[in-house]
């Protein structure tokens, strides 16, 4: 029960409810408690005329009138204070549900990109949906049952004991039985319902992934293959649900097996203590329906109790993600307004999880007002260079200086907030353009969304949509051509006005009189700030103020277009290689 006192700051969120739920809970059961006594006092007067020691009929008829009315007085009250009980319980569990929810999704929000990298996205849905309804289990249902269990064992069996103490033990011997059974049950039920859960998690993924990688499936002819792999995880996924819906089906014979035990000891110990006069005719009838009132509460312990150890397990898993610090931490608590001046000192990175060094001992510096191009070979590490500006990994001390400070010494939300990045994979939301591009800014005006994409020259092409700027994308809407998805990110960053602007390869997929249009633009909106532009193409560098090129970490050249045409080197090689091919 350790991992779920986590919970119990939600409970004191909903004690009023919580409370007012486990009251009603027991007002609900002692009300339905109600009704087998009066079946018994009625069972005994028909007895008492059958036998005649009632000679007046209309007595019997007004007895069981006044009974009739009791038990229907009784069992409506009962099944309004059961109404009562789930509003309150139930309703409370899906509070703390949605509370779970969301502290686990701002939690994930926290943290850093490495944990993304560590841990797979179906597993991170999983807790988020999953674990916490197998949580919810225990803060709703478990606890309900498990009041009305308490309230009606002590009402009951204390009853029982008052009118008929030995015919009481026989009666209830067999429940602890079923209570151990059904929770032995229960475990071997978890245990195969947890394999079940994980083969569904697998074949949601391999879904998943099938249908966004659709294209390339296609596109190989390998609608055979995955076919058949999906029907291997299919079939073994039906498999495990067959083992489990076995030891299911063992549940309900079960517990009928044994309230049939408990009535046949019950009208056989009953009976002879009737013979023998020890107890009257009702009693037994009274104790055949609290017998049968009894069975289900009690073999709920056992399912209570795997419940339980469900929810512990899951708010484990929960617990683990909870606990878990970003690795990425904002230390400084004081706004530090940013200028923009970026230095790079001698900087030698290695990504943690896969030990690659991607940079080494690269200095360079850009001032606000100033562009920087970076070019090399795919993998020399121009994306890293971003990355670590946007302070998704961390450096070791001072290799890396946002105006003159060391970045972590910086408050992160200032240095994130006055970056704007357009990513190499430019990735839209499945949302209108519209809104896809307000996602740099959200209290944007139109004018100024209108303003942003003609900067990155996507105006047109918006407007040739029959909805404009309402076009929807993604999956219920339409699909943007690379490029068009590319100048959509970038008039998104756009309209953030950051202070620092940083493209990574974004006009790759462009044609180049589009691109020069665009690179127009961004030197009319960045005067006063830092941008920096990675490319492979020389057409996005040759007008920065500086260049530098990369190759395996390292800076090979640095300079101006013209100073880098002037030596032999990557740049020139690559400059002929691209004037030759636009010529061809
Ligand atoms: N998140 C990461 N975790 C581990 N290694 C990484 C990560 N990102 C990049 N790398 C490695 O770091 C090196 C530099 O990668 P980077 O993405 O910076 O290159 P790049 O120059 O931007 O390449 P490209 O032009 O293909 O985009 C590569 O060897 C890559 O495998």
């Amino acid at each position: 029960m350790k991992e779920l006192q986590h919970l119990n700051r939600y409970f004191l969120k909903y004690k009023g409810r919580l409370i007012f739920g486990l009251v009603i809970t027991i007002i609900a059961r002692i009300f339905s408690l109600l009704t087998p006594k009066f079946v018994g006092d009625s069972v005994n007067v028909v007895e008492k005329y059958i036998n005649g020691e009632i000679t007046d009929l209309a007595i019997v008829e007004y007895e069981l009138l006044i009974n009739i009315l009791i038990i229907l007085g009784t069992t409506l009250l009962a099944a309004f204070f059961t109404f009562l009980m789930r509003q309150a319980i139930i309703v409370v569990s899906r509070h703390i549900e949605f509370d779970l929810k969301n502290e686990i999704f701002q939690q994930y929000e926290r943290l850093s990109l490495s944990f993304y990298k560590q841990n797979r996205t179906g597993d991170l849905m999983n807790r988020i949906s999953e674990d916490v309804n197998k949580v919810r289990m225990y803060a709703g249902p478990a606890i309900m049952y498990s009041t009305t269990t308490i309230t009606l064992f002590i009402v009951v069996v204390s009853y029982m004991f008052y009118t008929a103490p030995i015919l009481t033990l026989y009666a209830i011997a067999p429940l602890p039985i079923l209570s151990v059974a059904v929770y032995k049950l229960s475990v071997i039920i978890h245990k195969r319902s947890t394999i079940v859960q994980q083969y569904l998690s697998k074949l949601t993924s391999y879904t998943q992934e099938s249908f966004s990688g659709i294209a390339v499936i296609k596109a190989y002819g390998i609608e055979s293959r995955t076919n058949s792999d999906f029907t291997d995880l299919a079939r073994t996924s039906k498999e495990k649900n067959i083992d489990l819906a076995k030891v299911q089906a063992l549940f309900f014979p079960l517990m009928m097996l044994l309230i049939g035990v408990s009535n046949l000891l019950v009208i056989y110990i009953g009976g002879n203590q009737f013979i023998d006069g020890k107890i009257d005719f009702g009693t037994i009838v009274e104790f055949l329906i609290y017998v049968n009132m009894l069975t289900w509460p009690v073999a709920i312990v056992g399912w209570v109790t795997s419940m339980v150890q469900q929810a512990e397990a899951s708010q484990k898993r929960i617990n683990e993600f909870l606990k878990e610090e970003p690795s990425i931490q904002n230390l400084v608590t004081e706004a530090t307004p940013i200028q923009g001046k970026i230095d790079f000192k001698n900087l030698t990175f290695t990504y943690p999880d896969t030990n690659i060094t991607a940079l080494k001992n690269v200095s360079f510096s850009v001032n606000p007002g100033e562009t920087l191009a970076i070019v090399g070979n795919t993998g020399s590490g121009k994306s890293t260079i971003l990355e670590l500006i946007s302070r998704l990994y961390d450096v070791d001390e001072s290799q890396l200086q946002i105006d003159n400070t060391n970045i972590r010494q910086l408050n992160l939300n200032d240095v994130r907030s006055s970056i704007g990045y357009v990513p190499q994979d430019a990735f839209l939301f499945s949302d209108s353009i519209k809104n896809n591009i307000k996602f740099g800014k959200e209290n944007a005006s139109d004018e100024e969304v209108i303003a942003a994409a003609k900067m990155a020259s996507v105006h047109k092409n918006i407007k040739g949509f029959s909805k404009g700027y309402g076009t929807v994308l993604g999956e219920r809407g339409i699909t943007l051509s690379g490029g068009q998805k590319q100048r959509v990110s970038i008039a998104r960053a756009i309209i953030k006005d950051p202070q620092i602007l940083l493209f990574d390869d974004c006009l790759s997929a462009v044609d180049t009189e589009t691109e020069e249009e665009i690179l127009q633009n961004l030197q009319k909106i960045s005067k006063n700030k830092t941008t920096i532009i990675v490319s492979h193409r020389i057409s996005s560098a040759k007008n920065a103020d500086k260049i530098i090129v990369l190759e395996e970490g390292e800076i090979i050249q640095q300079g101006t277009h013209t100073d880098l045409l002037s030596k032999e080197g990557y740049y020139k090689e690559l400059y002929a290689k691209q004037l030759l091919e636009k010529e061809m």
